[in-house]
């Protein structure tokens, strides 16, 4: 499967044997630790990291079988072939009942030997990226589609493609919301690492001794509740990409050991002293200023230079031209509709939740609809105000139009058409509204925050109604233009 050479131990206690295996496999580029006793093989297994292990079953003291249970034990992670002069089925069955790989005779060959270690490293990696697949997909989520087609986030889209295939680390920042994560995830998937491991953390989310387990992982009895060896995200995401949110919260104490994987892809485990090799495309993201943390002593300046090779900036929803509406038309899809109101609410507010806030709104909206509509009325109310203060209603409210203002005359009012006009027998409820509404508005001088009080009614009600009144009058001059042509 691969030429790569195999980290490979060896534990013969025949000193012959041992020697003349030891140095054929070293002659064919493989890096070979030959000792000749399982207590020896166990200490080393500690320290260092072997792919595959050849484990004589015969050996005075620990025996091979015996030494294999100990490696399960220990949870240490290899593929063990077991070598015996007196091959049974029955110790074959019971050395993979314990987890052996593979089982071989003596005498063998000891190209057959090289070849079931190749095969034994091969079964190991692929035991490990399932490994990673599985802690990937519980982590990852769907990919998202980047929306936006504003020149800002043109721009990004372009330095993603730069950014992308190059492989150094990448240190996105922008406020909160703006879609940092996604971003990594596009940087990641025009990466040649697309096929790889995508694994994130976000430090604010976890307490500090949290982020150092799940970054580099520990042993078992390390500290309370370590009940188990755990590898840390540095070693599921090995040969991939880790996606570190919030790195302006990694407490300094940390630092030095996040700076030390980045410069040389080493690391410990909690409780460890063996040292692994990890292969890590870094992104980081925050929505803080990491040269203000630099100044101020809270952000070490050596890691901030190791993550800050490349950089991107990446702009608020505010100053993204035409994107909230093109977010708008992506999340909500038919049957659903915005009126123009809600519409040009949404378009004018400055978010300063970014796209998330914009997400949970528009759900939110979903939620608190009465039809298919999304209205003023279903919008929280920061919008709402935002929306009356900072901007006039769309240009399609009607400004107050005294010469409609009906008003009251023998307990009727004027201008409503009657049973005794000449207009349509059936008198509409709305058009009754309409004049209504309209003689407050007239008599409150244009005013539509005393005219909803003294309606009684919500100013929001107040603009959905006006904003009707004036549609179906549209409607009306169309009407009778399309009657009279
Ligand atoms: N351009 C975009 N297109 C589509 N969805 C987006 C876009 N940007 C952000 N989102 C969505 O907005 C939400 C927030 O995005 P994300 O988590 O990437 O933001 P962030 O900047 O990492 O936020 P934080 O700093 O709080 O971690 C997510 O649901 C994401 O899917």
């Amino acid at each position: 499967m691969t030429e790569k050479p195999i980290k490979l131990l060896l534990v013969e206690d025949e000193h012959d044997f041992r020697e003349t295996c030891a140095r054929w496999m070293q002659r064919k580029g493989h890096h070979v630790t030959a000792v000749a006793s399982g207590a020896e093989a166990l200490g080393l297994c500690e320290q260092e990291v072997f792919e595959v292990a050849v484990f004589d079953m015969n050996m005075p003291g620990m025996s091979g079988m015996e030494l294999l249970q100990r490696v399960q034990q220990a949870k240490i992670e290899m593929e063990v072939i077991i070598l015996t002069g007196q091959g049974t089925i029955e110790s074959a069955v019971s050395a993979m009942k314990l987890g052996a790989c593979d089982y071989l005779t003596k005498p063998c060959a000891l190209g057959d030997l090289e070849h079931h270690c190749q095969l034994a490293r091969d079964l190991g990696q692929l035991r490990k990226e399932n490994r990673q697949l599985k802690a990937v997909i519980s982590r990852d989520r769907p990919r998202i589609p980047l929306i936006g087609k504003s020149p800002v986030m043109r721009d990004v889209t372009r330095m993603i493609e730069k950014i992308g295939p190059t492989d150094k680390p990448v240190l996105l920042q922008g406020e909160s919301g703006t879609g940092k994560e996604v971003i990594a995830r596009s940087i990641q998937l025009s990466s040649r690492l697309r096929d790889k491991p995508f694994v994130t953390i976000n430090c604010a989310a976890l307490p500090e001794q949290l982020v150092e387990s799940e970054l580099f992982g520990h042993t078992k009895g390390s500290f309370t509740g370590a009940t188990a060896d755990k590898p840390g995200l540095f070693e599921i995401a090995d040969g991939g990409t880790l996606f570190i949110d919030e790195i302006g919260e990694l407490p300094l104490s940390l630092q030095p050991k996040l700076l030390r994987v980045l410069e040389d892809g080493s690391m410990r485990r909690i409780g460890s002293h063996k040292e692994l090799r990890v292969n890590v495309r870094i992104i980081a993201a925050t929505n803080r200023d990491l040269s203000i943390e630099v100044r101020d002593g809270q952000f070490r300046e050596d890691l901030f230079y190791r993550i800050n090779v490349l950089s991107l900036h990446l702009p608020p929803l505010r100053d993204r031209d035409g994107d909230v509406d093109e977010l708008i038309h992506h999340y909500l899809t038919p049957p659903w509709h915005i009126d123009d109101a809600a519409h040009h609410a949404l378009v004018q507010y400055q978010w300063p939740g970014n796209v998330r806030q914009l997400i949970n709104v528009l759900q939110r909206a979903m939620i608190l609809a009465d039809s298919n509509t999304i209205t003023l009325d279903d919008l929280p109310d920061e919008i709402i105000h935002s929306f009356d203060g900072s901007a006039p209603l769309p240009a399609r409210t009607p400004s107050p139009q005294p010469a409609l203002a009906p008003h009251h005359a023998n307990g009727q009012m004027r201008g409503i058409p009657t049973a005794s006009s000449e207009a349509p027998a059936t008198v509409k409820l709305d058009d009754i509204a309409r004049a209504h509404v309209m003689d407050v508005l007239a008599q409150e001088n244009g005013n539509k925050a005393r005219t909803a009080r003294r309606l009684g009614i919500h100013r929001r009600k107040l603009y959905r109604l006006l904003e009707r009144f004036e549609a179906n009058s549209h409607a009306e001059a169309n009407s009778h233009a399309e009657t009279e042509s």
